[in-house]
């Protein structure tokens, strides 16, 4: 029996696309603007100097240099993730910014909600960004299907403390609990933690068996993934 889906966002539920070619440039080109215009905010201050503090550099153009290495090489550093958030939730107040997700996901997450499965997002996106992406997609505000969060503040997504402290978190044991994620390495670290898993096989991933069961979208999970049997009759 599942009780709970923790699903990867980019991937997963949204297309590496959208979060390589849209999302991250949209972060780069407005980095330093952003920065000159909010340095001084206490939020915004105190994520500058995680980063500086991160890097081992002084405060001022180098952070801003250091962060526009992190968009480029994709790394997960926690107070880049939440400066991407702040940075994009300009783009999507004023319609620059739409958030990409799959129409089996919305479909399905609509599904597992209304049947009464927990939802919740883990991403290395920060939870503001995560909410931002599902409050501003084709098929409206997802954010009502979600029961909860979780970014790199709980730890990286391929260590298995991560699962352990979302399970200790949903007060869940974990073998009720489904990762999904198009990532190998997040998957072997959810299973070591003891939650069932699931490969999203999306566009640009590599479909070569990593020891986890494969669907290619989420009306594959709801049809071959064992315990989901009971909720899958609402998908609408
Ligand atoms: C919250 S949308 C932006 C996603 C992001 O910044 C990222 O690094 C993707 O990480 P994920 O863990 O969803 O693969
Ligand atoms: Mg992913």
């Amino acid at each position: 029996m599942i009780r709970a889906v923790i699903t990867d966002i980019e991937g997963t539920t949204s297309s590496l696309a959208f979060v390589k070619d849209t999302l991250f440039p949209y972060a780069a080109q407005a980095l330093p603007d952003f920065v000159r215009r909010h340095g001084d905010d206490p939020e915004v201050a105190a994520l500058l100097a995680e980063a500086a503090a991160e890097a081992g550099v002084e405060q001022g153009p180098a952070v801003v240099d250091t962060l526009l290495g992190w968009i480029r090489e994709d790394r997960k550093a926690t107070p880049l993730k939440a400066l991407q958030g702040l940075i994009w939730a300009e783009g999507y107040a004023d319609g620059r910014l739409r958030g990409h997700v799959y129409a089996d996901a919305a479909r399905r997450l609509r599904a597992w909600h209304a049947a009464g499965l927990r939802l919740y997002i883990y991403s290395s996106g920060s939870v503001r960004a995560q909410q931002l992406l599902f409050a501003h997609t084709a098929f409206g505000d997802l954010t009502p299907l979600f029961d909860g969060y979780f970014d790199t503040r709980i730890g990286g997504k391929r260590e298995a403390a991560s699962y352990r402290g979302i399970a200790a978190a949903l007060t869940l044991p974990p073998a009720e609990m489904l990762f999904l994620s198009d990532v190998c390495a997040e998957l072997d670290a959810a299973r070591e933690a003891g939650l069932q898993t699931r490969q999203l096989l999306r566009e640009g991933v590599d479909p070569r068996p990593c020891g986890h069961p494969q669907s290619t979208d989420f009306d594959e999970v709801a049809r071959d993934q064992a315990g989901l049997a009971t909720v899958n009759v609402s998908a609408g």
